[in-house]
Protein backbone atom coordinates (compact mmCIF):
# COMPACT_ATOMS: atom_id res chain seq x y z
CA UNK A 1 0.00 0.00 0.00
CA UNK A 2 1.27 3.21 -0.84
CA UNK A 3 1.54 5.54 2.00
CA UNK A 4 0.68 9.36 1.16
CA UNK A 5 3.17 11.55 3.72
CA UNK A 6 0.59 14.03 4.55
CA UNK A 7 -2.07 12.10 5.57
CA UNK A 8 -0.61 8.61 6.65
CA UNK A 9 2.30 8.52 8.51
CA UNK A 10 4.61 5.88 8.66
CA UNK A 11 5.19 3.34 10.97
CA UNK A 12 7.91 4.53 13.54
CA UNK A 13 10.83 1.26 13.73
CA UNK A 14 13.83 3.82 14.46
CA UNK A 15 14.49 1.81 17.34
CA UNK A 16 13.29 -1.52 16.34
CA UNK A 17 16.86 -2.93 15.78
CA UNK A 18 19.92 -3.28 18.45
CA UNK A 19 22.48 -0.35 17.41
CA UNK A 20 25.98 -0.23 18.23
CA UNK A 21 26.27 3.27 19.35
CA UNK A 22 22.79 5.15 20.12
CA UNK A 23 23.05 8.39 18.92
CA UNK A 24 21.96 11.62 20.62
CA UNK A 25 18.27 11.87 19.41
CA UNK A 26 17.71 14.24 16.69
CA UNK A 27 15.19 16.18 14.80
CA UNK A 28 15.80 14.86 11.53
CA UNK A 29 14.55 13.29 8.23
CA UNK A 30 14.29 9.93 9.38
CA UNK A 31 12.46 11.53 12.76
CA UNK A 32 9.94 13.49 10.73
CA UNK A 33 9.09 10.71 8.28
CA UNK A 34 7.60 8.69 11.31
CA UNK A 35 6.63 12.10 13.69
CA UNK A 36 3.06 12.04 14.08
CA UNK A 37 3.23 8.00 14.93
CA UNK A 38 5.73 8.53 17.45
CA UNK A 39 4.44 11.21 19.05
CA UNK A 40 0.99 9.36 19.47
CA UNK A 41 1.91 6.05 20.52
CA UNK A 42 4.72 7.85 22.94
CA UNK A 43 2.48 10.63 24.60
CA UNK A 44 -0.68 10.09 26.42
CA UNK A 45 -3.19 12.60 25.63
CA UNK A 46 -1.39 13.98 22.71
CA UNK A 47 -4.66 14.05 20.93
CA UNK A 48 -6.69 15.58 23.35
CA UNK A 49 -4.04 18.04 24.14
CA UNK A 50 -3.57 19.32 20.32
CA UNK A 51 -7.74 19.53 20.26
CA UNK A 52 -7.45 21.04 23.84
CA UNK A 53 -5.26 24.13 22.47
CA UNK A 54 -7.54 24.88 19.58
CA UNK A 55 -10.38 25.34 22.16
CA UNK A 56 -8.38 27.68 23.97
CA UNK A 57 -7.29 29.67 21.46
CA UNK A 58 -11.26 29.96 20.13
CA UNK A 59 -11.50 31.75 23.33
CA UNK A 60 -8.34 33.62 24.14
CA UNK A 61 -7.49 34.94 20.68
CA UNK A 62 -7.85 38.68 19.91
CA UNK A 63 -8.16 40.27 16.97
CA UNK A 64 -5.23 41.67 15.30
CA UNK A 65 -2.96 40.18 18.11
CA UNK A 66 0.10 36.87 17.07
CA UNK A 67 -0.24 33.38 18.18
CA UNK A 68 3.36 31.61 18.34
CA UNK A 69 3.95 27.99 17.99
CA UNK A 70 7.37 27.16 19.46
CA UNK A 71 9.08 24.08 18.50
CA UNK A 72 5.88 23.53 15.95
CA UNK A 73 7.15 20.42 14.18
CA UNK A 74 4.77 19.28 11.57
CA UNK A 75 2.38 22.22 13.08
CA UNK A 76 -0.43 20.55 14.80
CA UNK A 77 -0.98 23.29 17.31
CA UNK A 78 -0.77 25.51 14.25
CA UNK A 79 -3.57 23.46 12.43
CA UNK A 80 -5.77 23.12 15.47
CA UNK A 81 -5.22 27.08 16.12
CA UNK A 82 -5.82 28.26 13.01
CA UNK A 83 -8.91 25.90 12.22
CA UNK A 84 -10.48 27.77 15.37
CA UNK A 85 -9.72 31.52 14.16
CA UNK A 86 -12.46 33.07 11.89
CA UNK A 87 -10.75 36.03 9.86
CA UNK A 88 -10.05 38.53 13.00
CA UNK A 89 -6.95 39.67 11.83
CA UNK A 90 -4.99 37.31 13.65
CA UNK A 91 -1.47 36.01 12.60
CA UNK A 92 0.55 32.85 13.69
CA UNK A 93 4.16 32.34 13.72
CA UNK A 94 5.27 28.85 13.78
CA UNK A 95 9.32 28.70 14.79
CA UNK A 96 11.43 25.47 14.12
CA UNK A 97 15.07 24.88 14.32
CA UNK A 98 15.05 21.68 12.11
CA UNK A 99 14.77 22.44 8.77
CA UNK A 100 13.32 18.81 7.90
CA UNK A 101 10.52 19.65 10.77
CA UNK A 102 9.75 22.81 8.76
CA UNK A 103 10.04 21.43 5.48
CA UNK A 104 7.44 18.62 6.02
CA UNK A 105 5.18 21.71 7.80
CA UNK A 106 4.92 23.09 5.44
CA UNK A 107 3.37 21.04 3.17
CA UNK A 108 1.26 19.97 5.69
CA UNK A 109 -0.02 23.38 5.69
CA UNK A 110 -0.76 24.13 2.39
CA UNK A 111 -3.31 20.98 2.55
CA UNK A 112 -6.01 23.25 3.79
CA UNK A 113 -7.23 26.56 3.28
CA UNK A 114 -7.43 29.07 5.63
CA UNK A 115 -7.84 33.43 6.52
CA UNK A 116 -4.98 33.35 9.14
CA UNK A 117 -1.92 33.65 7.71
CA UNK A 118 1.05 31.64 9.15
CA UNK A 119 4.62 32.58 9.12
CA UNK A 120 7.03 29.39 9.39
CA UNK A 121 10.23 29.92 10.81
CA UNK A 122 13.51 27.88 10.43
CA UNK A 123 15.51 29.12 13.89
CA UNK A 124 15.80 28.98 17.21
CA UNK A 125 13.27 29.77 19.80
CA UNK A 126 15.44 31.80 21.67
CA UNK A 127 16.25 34.06 19.18
CA UNK A 128 12.41 34.74 18.20
CA UNK A 129 10.92 37.98 19.23
CA UNK A 130 7.27 38.13 20.98
CA UNK A 131 5.29 40.87 20.58
CA UNK A 132 1.29 41.45 20.87
CA UNK A 133 0.64 37.95 21.63
CA UNK A 134 -2.53 36.72 22.80
CA UNK A 135 -1.35 32.81 23.18
CA UNK A 136 1.91 31.33 22.92
CA UNK A 137 2.43 27.40 22.82
CA UNK A 138 5.54 25.37 23.78
CA UNK A 139 3.65 21.72 22.94
CA UNK A 140 6.39 19.77 24.12
CA UNK A 141 9.44 21.74 23.21
CA UNK A 142 10.40 23.69 26.54
CA UNK A 143 12.00 20.01 27.93
CA UNK A 144 14.65 20.12 24.63
CA UNK A 145 15.76 23.68 25.69
CA UNK A 146 18.94 23.80 27.75
CA UNK A 147 17.71 23.98 31.58
CA UNK A 148 19.56 27.23 32.21
CA UNK A 149 17.57 28.81 29.08
CA UNK A 150 14.10 28.14 30.12
CA UNK A 151 13.73 30.65 32.51
CA UNK A 152 14.36 34.02 30.33
CA UNK A 153 12.28 32.13 27.13
CA UNK A 154 9.29 32.47 29.73
CA UNK A 155 10.26 35.65 30.82
CA UNK A 156 10.51 36.78 27.28
CA UNK A 157 7.02 35.27 26.45
CA UNK A 158 5.56 36.99 29.96
CA UNK A 159 6.57 40.04 28.37
CA UNK A 160 5.15 39.65 24.75
CA UNK A 161 1.82 38.65 25.85
CA UNK A 162 -0.93 41.37 26.24
CA UNK A 163 -3.37 41.25 29.30
CA UNK A 164 -5.78 38.21 29.08
CA UNK A 165 -2.90 36.42 26.75
CA UNK A 166 -2.33 32.97 27.44
CA UNK A 167 0.64 30.92 27.95
CA UNK A 168 0.29 26.93 27.11
CA UNK A 169 3.05 24.47 27.76
CA UNK A 170 2.81 20.96 27.62
CA UNK A 171 5.61 18.73 28.67
CA UNK A 172 7.03 15.61 30.05
CA UNK A 173 6.91 15.43 34.13
CA UNK A 174 9.41 14.54 36.88
CA UNK A 175 8.26 13.92 39.94
CA UNK A 176 10.09 14.75 43.11
CA UNK A 177 9.93 11.99 45.16
CA UNK A 178 11.78 8.48 43.71
CA UNK A 179 9.03 5.87 44.35
CA UNK A 180 6.09 8.35 42.83
CA UNK A 181 8.36 9.04 39.93
CA UNK A 182 9.00 5.56 39.18
CA UNK A 183 5.42 4.49 39.83
CA UNK A 184 4.17 6.71 37.17
CA UNK A 185 6.75 6.47 34.57
CA UNK A 186 6.50 2.40 34.88
CA UNK A 187 2.55 3.17 34.08
CA UNK A 188 4.11 5.23 31.10
CA UNK A 189 6.26 2.36 29.71
CA UNK A 190 3.50 0.29 29.65
CA UNK A 191 1.16 2.73 27.63
CA UNK A 192 4.09 2.56 25.52
CA UNK A 193 4.05 -1.84 25.22
CA UNK A 194 0.65 -1.38 24.69
CA UNK A 195 0.72 0.59 21.71
CA UNK A 196 3.51 -1.94 19.67
CA UNK A 197 6.58 -0.66 21.59
CA UNK A 198 9.33 -3.50 22.42
CA UNK A 199 11.56 -3.48 25.46
CA UNK A 200 14.51 -2.54 22.90
CA UNK A 201 12.89 -0.30 21.23
CA UNK A 202 12.20 1.57 24.33
CA UNK A 203 15.24 0.92 26.11
CA UNK A 204 17.06 2.54 22.95
CA UNK A 205 15.03 5.65 22.73
CA UNK A 206 15.43 6.20 26.71
CA UNK A 207 19.26 6.26 26.27
CA UNK A 208 19.12 8.70 22.82
CA UNK A 209 16.47 10.75 25.13
CA UNK A 210 18.95 10.78 27.83
CA UNK A 211 21.04 13.89 26.91
CA UNK A 212 18.57 15.69 24.93
CA UNK A 213 15.17 15.76 27.09
CA UNK A 214 15.63 17.04 30.75
CA UNK A 215 11.98 17.53 32.28
CA UNK A 216 11.39 19.53 34.83
CA UNK A 217 9.08 19.04 37.96
CA UNK A 218 5.37 20.54 37.93
CA UNK A 219 6.82 22.63 41.26
CA UNK A 220 9.95 23.74 38.93
CA UNK A 221 7.53 24.90 35.75
CA UNK A 222 5.17 26.95 38.36
CA UNK A 223 8.14 28.59 40.28
CA UNK A 224 9.46 29.94 36.70
CA UNK A 225 5.88 30.96 35.91
CA UNK A 226 5.88 33.11 39.02
CA UNK A 227 9.52 34.25 38.36
CA UNK A 228 8.34 35.56 35.08
CA UNK A 229 6.11 37.50 36.36
CA UNK A 230 2.25 35.38 36.36
CA UNK A 231 -0.30 34.93 38.90
CA UNK A 232 -2.47 32.82 37.18
CA UNK A 233 -1.21 29.06 36.08
CA UNK A 234 -2.38 25.68 36.60
CA UNK A 235 -2.30 22.18 34.89
CA UNK A 236 -5.94 22.11 32.51
CA UNK A 237 -4.38 18.33 31.46
CA UNK A 238 -2.59 15.23 32.60
CA UNK A 239 -2.12 11.73 31.45
CA UNK A 240 0.47 9.68 33.53
CA UNK A 241 3.41 12.01 33.51
CA UNK A 242 2.74 14.28 30.56
CA UNK A 243 0.77 17.28 31.41
CA UNK A 244 -0.19 20.34 29.69
CA UNK A 245 0.17 23.51 31.92
CA UNK A 246 -1.69 27.50 30.89
CA UNK A 247 -0.23 30.77 32.37
CA UNK A 248 -2.61 33.49 32.14
CA UNK A 249 -1.07 37.62 32.16
N1 LIG B 1 15.84 25.69 20.46
C1 LIG B 1 14.89 25.29 19.63
N2 LIG B 1 14.37 26.16 18.70
C2 LIG B 1 13.41 25.78 17.85
N3 LIG B 1 12.86 24.54 17.85
C3 LIG B 1 13.34 23.66 18.74
C4 LIG B 1 14.35 23.98 19.66
N4 LIG B 1 14.62 22.88 20.42
C5 LIG B 1 13.80 21.90 19.99
N5 LIG B 1 13.02 22.37 18.97
C6 LIG B 1 11.98 21.63 18.24
O1 LIG B 1 10.96 21.31 19.16
C7 LIG B 1 10.22 20.21 18.65
C8 LIG B 1 9.85 19.30 19.79
S1 LIG B 1 8.52 18.18 19.41
C9 LIG B 1 7.16 19.34 19.45
C10 LIG B 1 5.84 18.80 19.02
C11 LIG B 1 4.92 19.83 18.40
N6 LIG B 1 4.91 21.09 19.15
C12 LIG B 1 3.52 19.29 18.24
O2 LIG B 1 2.59 19.85 18.82
O3 LIG B 1 3.37 18.29 17.52
C13 LIG B 1 8.28 17.31 20.89
C14 LIG B 1 8.63 15.90 20.90
O4 LIG B 1 9.00 15.38 19.85
O5 LIG B 1 8.53 15.28 22.02
C15 LIG B 1 11.08 19.56 17.58
O6 LIG B 1 10.48 19.69 16.30
C16 LIG B 1 12.41 20.31 17.66
O7 LIG B 1 13.05 20.46 16.39
O1 LIG C 1 8.99 8.65 23.99
C1 LIG C 1 9.07 9.15 25.10
O2 LIG C 1 9.34 8.47 26.10
C2 LIG C 1 8.83 10.55 25.34
O3 LIG C 1 9.17 10.99 26.37
C3 LIG C 1 8.14 11.44 24.37
C4 LIG C 1 8.76 11.78 23.08
C5 LIG C 1 7.95 11.73 21.96
C6 LIG C 1 8.47 12.03 20.72
C7 LIG C 1 9.80 12.39 20.59
C8 LIG C 1 10.61 12.47 21.71
C9 LIG C 1 10.09 12.16 22.96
Amino acid sequence: MRRDPVTMPNQDKIFATPQQDIQDFSFNEQVVSVFPDMISRSIPGYGAIVDGIGNICQRVAKPNTQLYDLGCSLGAATLSMRRHLSDQGCRIIAVDNSQAMIKRAQEHLNAFVSPTPVELVCGDIRDVEINNASMVVLNFTLQFLPPEDRASLIAKIYKGLVLGGVLIVSEKLRFEGDKLHKLIDDMHLDFKRANGYSELEISQKRTALENVMKPDSKQQHYQRFAQAGFTEYSSWFQSLNFTSLMAIK
